[in-house]
């Protein structure tokens, strides 16, 4: 039976869900307020994820494996968005004012208020996660728990090149790995026909899957064949599989990769002619081929190296994200405050006040650095208010300071109040 919230009708089918958080989030942020942009800004954040018992009655079976992973996707909703409004334009604080679309930006006020943050998974005990390098506020409901992949989640380039491969996990290589099998098909026919019982011959681009429209079927040719020199096929194949490859170049083919590709598309007779019309030994097709597959491949490289936007990953990203129009600013500490900061303790036995995620003085000062740094405040206070305090709070530390020109300065530390009662 169909479940209803209200009038809407919940339907998987209808992309309706009704939602449950699975736990929600401790963490050293306690306000919106200087709370990181993104988890990358202070790796020293930290957190901790209690599944429910609502969810699941032995939640640690839930996370069982988990700890075999160094991150994880948390999904979370945006609980402290206020009333839920959300604009197809936003003005991200990096762009200082500027505007672009909501879905080219990682706003918290977007229609379905649904976060996404990637941290790391410092341990796992019992049902509880203990993160660090996040970017949620205290009391955040968390809706999802995903092992972070990298072979899944970070785009791999292209890789035309079956050396690429080397001593790497094939399995998680289904492209490149059908461009090795027709390689395979190429030098050694035979090989592939024994692994595949229920064929005589190879047919490399079905086998392979790769696009070789012009390749001729080789599957009609008897190794015997190919032995008494019926090449043409073969080697045909091999030159159909590296033309295939101009297409990296973006017509912008070199001289010499050019030539081989001349050598590539003669005949076999034109091949077996010198200039001055002796036959000369057979061309090795497959020869020709593989170094016009190595000239593409240094190019490919170089073109990644020389390349401003694109990451070596074959992302990119547009330039307000790598170079924002906002500086990074230098961060300085009052002798004062940072006296104060001295005064707390990593336990609370010793009476006076203490941290609960910082371990030392120095991870707090850096902690405090990195959230500074990166310049917590809002574009409206960046520009109208640059002369008014700055309050922030993280783990049991209230901060005061405030921003000049290309500065920020930690004036005041004191215990926040939230916490008085442990450092009592
Ligand atoms: C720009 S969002 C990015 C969040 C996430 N990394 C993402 O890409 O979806 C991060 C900001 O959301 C705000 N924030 C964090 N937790 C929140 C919550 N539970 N409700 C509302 N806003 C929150 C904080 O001000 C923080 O600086």
């Amino acid at each position: 039976m169909e479940g209803k919230i209200g009038p809407m009708t919940c339907t998987l089918e209808a992309g309706n869900i009704l939602t449950k958080p699975i736990g929600y989030i401790e963490s050293c942020f306690n306000t919106k307020n200087g709370t990181p942009r993104q988890p990358s800004v202070c790796s020293l954040s930290r957190a901790c994820l209690r599944i429910s018992k609502s969810v699941f009655n032995n939640p640690e079976h839930s996370v069982m494996g988990l700890e075999e992973f160094s991150h994880v996707w948390i999904l979370f909703v945006f609980h402290k968005n206020g009333r839920l409004s959300f604009k197809a334009k936003v003005k991200p604080p990096r762009l200082n004012g500027a505007k672009t679309g909501v879905f080219s930006t990682r706003s918290p006020h977007r229609p379905n208020a649904i976060g996404l943050t990637l941290a790391r998974l410092e341990k796992v005990e019992g049902g509880t996660l203990y993160l660090s390098g996040i970017d949620m506020i205290e009391g955040t409901p968390v809706l999802d728990i995903k092992p972070y992949i990298s072979e899944y989640d970070s785009p791999k380039a292209t890789v035309l090149f079956p050396e690429d491969l080397e001593g790497k996990d094939r399995k998680h290589n289904a492209g490149t790995d059908k461009l090795e099998t027709s390689f395979t098909a190429i030098r050694n026919p035979q090989a592939i026909s024994e692994e595949l019982p229920n064929e005589k011959y190879p047919n490399p681009e079905r086998e392979t899957g790769t696009c070789m429209s012009e390749m001729p079927n080789i599957h009609a040719e008897t190794p015997e064949e190919i032995k008494n020199g019926k090449d043409l096929k073969i080697t045909s194949a091999s030159s159909s599989l590296v033309i295939e490859h101009q297409n990296t170049w973006n017509g912008d083919v070199p001289s010499q990769f050019a030539d081989y590709l001349t050598v590539a598309k003669q005949g076999p007779e034109d091949r077996n002619q010198c200039d001055d019309g002796a036959p000369s030994q057979p061309l090795d097709y497959l020869t020709v081929a593989e170094k016009m597959h190595e000239l593409t491949r240094k190019g490919v490289t170089e073109r990644h190296e020389n390349s401003n936007q694109c990451n070596p990953d074959d992302t990119f990203v547009p330039t307000w994200i790598k170079d924002a129009p906002v500086a990074n600013l230098k961060v300085r500490f009052t002798p004062h405050s940072e006296m104060e900061l001295r005064h707390f303790k990593q336990c609370c036995d010793s009476g006076g006040p203490s941290f609960r995620y910082f371990k030392s003085f120095d991870e707090a000062k850096y902690a405090i650095s990195t959230v500074l740094s990166a310049d917590p405040r809002s574009v409206y206070r960046r520009k109208q208010c640059q002369d008014r305090l700055f309050y922030f709070s993280l783990d049991t530390i209230h901060i005061t300071c405030w921003f000049g020109d290309g500065f920020a300065e930690v004036l005041r530390i004191q215990p926040h109040k939230a916490h008085a009662e442990c450092s009592k």
